[in-house]
C-alpha cells in the first residue's frame, strides 16, 4: 500500500537530513541532571550513582534543609520517608544546533512538491503540505540528537496529518447515539464499490449487535439487485428490493418503512453509479434524498482513481452534500493521493477504506494510523 509515495517522501527526508548534517553546528551547553526521589534512609546511606550524559560533571551535594538537621532522628527519618530529595549534579554536554534557511530547502521542497504531484496529490493539497514542511523546517534554531532524520519526518508527518485530518468524524459514535432508523445513502460512478462496501458495513454493524436492512436502490444496472441479495444473504441481513428498471426512491421509501415498523437500526441504500455530469441520474438522486431523507451521504470512490477521485468527489458534494467518504480499493493503490487529498478538498473526512475484496475488508479511518503507513517499514 502506498509503496511509491513511501519512497518518495523517505527521498525527501534523506535530502533533508543531509542538509540539516551539513549546516548542524557542535554546541556546548550546561545541563542539570536530577537523579531519582531518594525514598528512604538506607538509600541515602549508600552513594547515588550518577550517569552524565558527557564527559565532565560538576559536581552538587545533596541538599538537606537546616532545620532537619535539628530534629529527632526518628522525626528525621519519617521526613526523609515522606519527603525524600533530589540528587543533582551538572554535566557539560556537546550538542549540535542548525537553522535552516529559505535557499536551503528551496531545491529538496520543489522535489517535494513535484513528488506529491506525482503521487496524484491535488496541487493545492501539495501546496499545503510543502508550506507546513517550510514554516516548521525553515528559520528555527533547533537541537539535535543523532538522527536528523526525525526531525524531517515529524515535520512530514504534521503537514500530512493536518491536510487529512479535516472534520474527523465518527460514524460508530453518530450511529450509537443518533434516533433510528438511521439511514445513509451510498453514491458514486459505477463500479467503484459501493455494494461491496455496502455488504462490509452490513457485516461491520451486525457484529456490532446492531439489526440492518440493505436497500437494492441500484435499478439501473442489471444484476445489481442480485448481487445486493447475495450479500445480504451471505452476511444473514434483511434486503428490500423491487423489479429492475423500478424507482430507486420507492425501494428506498419502502426500505425505510420497513426499518421503522420493525425497529430496525441501520438502513444502508445502494444506488445506481452515475456520472455527476448525467443530469437525469443526479436529479434522481436528488429525488431518493426528498422521498426518503438520508442521515448521512456517503460518497464512495475508489482510491485508485487519485485525482479523479477527489474531482468526482468534490462535484457529487455540490450536487449533494456527502456526510464523508469510503475510499476503496486501497490495497492496490501505491500512490496515496486520493486518500490524502479528498479530505482537505471537499472538507468532509474519509470514514473508511476499503481494503480487499472480503467483508472484513475495511478499515475505520484514522488520519495518524494512515501517517504512520507512509513511514512504517
Ligand atoms: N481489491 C479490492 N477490490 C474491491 C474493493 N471494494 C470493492 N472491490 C471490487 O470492486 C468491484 C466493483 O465493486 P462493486 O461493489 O460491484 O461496485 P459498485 O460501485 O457497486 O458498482 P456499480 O453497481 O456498477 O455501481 C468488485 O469486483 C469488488 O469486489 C476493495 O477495497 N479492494
Amino acid at each position: 500500500m502506498f509503496n511509491k509515495l513511501k519512497a518518495k517522501l523517505s527521498g525527501f527526508k534523506d535530502k533533508i537530513g543531509s542538509k540539516i548534517d551539513e549546516k548542524a553546528v557542535a554546541i556546548e551547553s550546561v545541563e542539570e541532571i536530577v537523579e531519582e526521589i531518594v525514598e528512604s534512609d538506607e538509600e541515602l546511606e549508600s552513594p547515588v550513582s550518577i550517569s552524565p550524559s558527557s564527559q565532565e560533571v560538576l559536581e552538587e551535594k545533596p541538599e538537606i534543609p537546616a532545620e532537619e538537621t535539628r530534629t529527632d532522628p526518628k522525626e528525621e527519618s519519617k521526613t526523609t520517608k515522606k519527603f525524600g530529595f533530589a540528587q543533582k549534579a551538572k554535566a557539560l554536554v556537546f550538542e549540535r544546533e542548525f537553522i535552516l534557511e529559505e535557499d536551503d530547502l528551496e531545491e529538496p521542497l520543489w522535489d517535494l512538491e513535484m513528488a506529491l504531484l506525482e503521487s496524484d496529490i491535488a496541487l493545492s493539497v501539495s501546496e499545503a503540505i510543502v508550506n507546513s514542511v517550510k514554516s516548521q523546517l525553515v528559520g528555527t534554531r533547533r537541537r539535535i540528537g543523532s538522527n536528523t532524520g526525525n526531525i524531517v519526518e515529524d515535520a512530514l508527518k504534521n503537514a500530512i496529518y493536518d491536510v487529512m485530518s479535516a472534520n474527523v468524524f465518527d460514524l460508530d459514535e453518530y450511529v450509537e447515539k443518533a434516533e433510528k432508523p438511521v439511514h445513509i445513502v451510498f453514491i458514486g460512478i459505477n463500479g467503484t464499490g459501493k455494494t461491496t462496501s455496502i455488504a462490509k458495513l452490513s457485516k461491520r454493524f451486525k457484529d456490532q449487535g446492531m439489526s440492518v436492512v440493505v436497500a437494492a436502490g441500484d435499478t439501473f444496472r442489471a444484476g445489481a439487485i442480485d448481487q445486493l441479495a447475495i450479500h445480504a444473504d451471505n452476511i444473514g441481513v434483511k434486503i428490500i428490493k423491487h423489479q429492475e428498471q423500478g424507482d430507486p426512491a420507492a425501494v428506498i421509501y419502502d426500505a425505510m418503512q420497513h426499518a421503522k415498523a420493525h425497529n430496525v437500526d441501520v438502513v444502508l441504500s445502494d444506488t445506481a453509479g452515475r456520472m455527476h455530469t448525467n443530469i437525469n441520474l443526479m436529479e434522481q438522486l436528488k429525488k431518493v434524498c426528498r422521498v426518503a431523507p438520508p442521515d448521512l451521504i456517503i460518497f464512495v470512490d475508489e482510491a485508485v482513481a487519485g485525482n479523479d477521485a477527489v474531482e468526482r468527489a468534490a462535484q457529487f458534494n455540490d450536487a449533494v452534500p456527502i456526510s464523508g467518504s469510503i475510499l476503496t480499493k486501497t490495497d492496490a493503490d501505491s500512490k496515496g493521493g486520493a486518500a490524502i487529498s479528498i479530505a482537505y478538498i471537499t472538507g468532509k473526512p474519509i470514514l473508511f477504506l476499503g481494503m480487499g475484496q472480503g467483508y472484513d475488508d475495511i478499515r475505520k479511518f484514522d488520519p495518524q494510523w494512515f501517517v504512520d503507513q507512509l513511514f512504517g517499514e
